[in-house]
């Protein structure tokens, strides 16, 4: 790879999704969750289905988040945090003693509500960063770059600037940087935490058409408090609430449409109404 500037890659044709690959299903059990004493969910069930896109919705403080990150083991990061439940990947429990954290993770990927590429690391670095960190050594790495940068949407916009620093690129690119970034190291699925709601409108169109890309290689879940954006991407949908100080739970899971069309509880119904939250 030259270090100049405005170098390209030599690489055609482009790649594609991945051939013959698809996410995985990811299954959480009675899952509960505590800071300290603080219970913040209450058995929360959910089926993520292999190579659909799932949206977590509901008012603030009733444990979308914290839930995510018990989908590929960053919850347990946070001093104080425990967990009950199972986490099932593929039927296999990413809790089980004998996984290791990093494994998982590798397999699971984040994206974050801020994007926080590395600023003053190149664009092609910030791609492959993860690469060592998940064990994935003696790939071709100008293919992951163009394969990840392609797959992320960006690759068209960036291909004359890889060595240029990730931070000179606009709030919306950074994070489809972040995407390719996740991509890099292969994951099944993507979990997304409120991925643009630091985004301009067209940004965020942006990154829902990638997301409408992606879902046909991995397993996406994401946290939105935008209802349209969560009927633009989601097949399915599951409504938390946490109602007057109690641990948070899910009202109602199902078919996006139903649950924004039909929903079978009236919260959910006042909910993707708009009419609090
Ligand atoms: N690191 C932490 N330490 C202690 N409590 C936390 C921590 N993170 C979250 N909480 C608490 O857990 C509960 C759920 O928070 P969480 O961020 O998961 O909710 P959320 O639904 O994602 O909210 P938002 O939509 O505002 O992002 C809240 O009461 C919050 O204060």
């Amino acid at each position: 790879m030259s270090t100049d500037t405005t170098a390209t890659l030599p690489l055609a044709p482009p790649p594609g999704p991945r051939p013959g690959r698809a996410g995985s299903t990811l299954e959480a059990q009675a899952v509960s969750a505590w800071f300290g004493t603080h219970k913040v969910l209450e058995r929360v069930g959910l089926a993520m289905a292999a190579n659909t896109v799932t949206a977590l919705i509901g008012p603030s403080g009733c444990g979308k988040s914290t839930f995510l990150r018990i989908l590929n083991r960053m919850h347990e990061l946070v001093p104080a945090a425990q967990l009950a439940g199972r986490v099932l990947l593929d039927g296999d429990d990413i809790y089980d003693p004998a996984r290791r954290p990093i494994d998982t993770r590798r397999r699971v990927g984040m994206v974050f509500q801020k994007p926080n590429p590395f600023p003053t690391m190149s664009i092609y670095d910030n791609v492959v960063s993860g690469l060592k960190l998940t064990g994935r050594r003696g790939l071709d790495k100008d293919a992951v770059v163009h394969s990840a940068l392609t797959r992320a949407g960006l690759w068209h916009e960036v291909r004359n600037r890889l060595r240029q620093p990730g931070g000179a690129l606009s709030g919306g690119q950074q994070q489809r940087l972040c995407i390719a970034r996740s991509l890099a190291v292969d994951p099944d699925v993507l979990l997304m935490d409120e991925p643009c709601s630091a985004l301009d409108p067209t940004s965020t169109r942006r990154i829902e058409d990638t997301i409408a890309e992606l879902r046909d290689e991995v397993t996406i879940v994401i946290v939105t408090h935008n209802m349209q954006q969560a009927q633009r991407v989601s097949d399915h949908c599951a409504f938390f609430l946490a109602a007057e100080g109690t641990p948070g739970h899910i009202v109602e899971s199902g078919p996006t449409d139903e649950v924004f069309t039909d929903p079978r509880d009236p919260r959910t119904a006042d909910y993707v109404a708009g009419r609090f939250g």
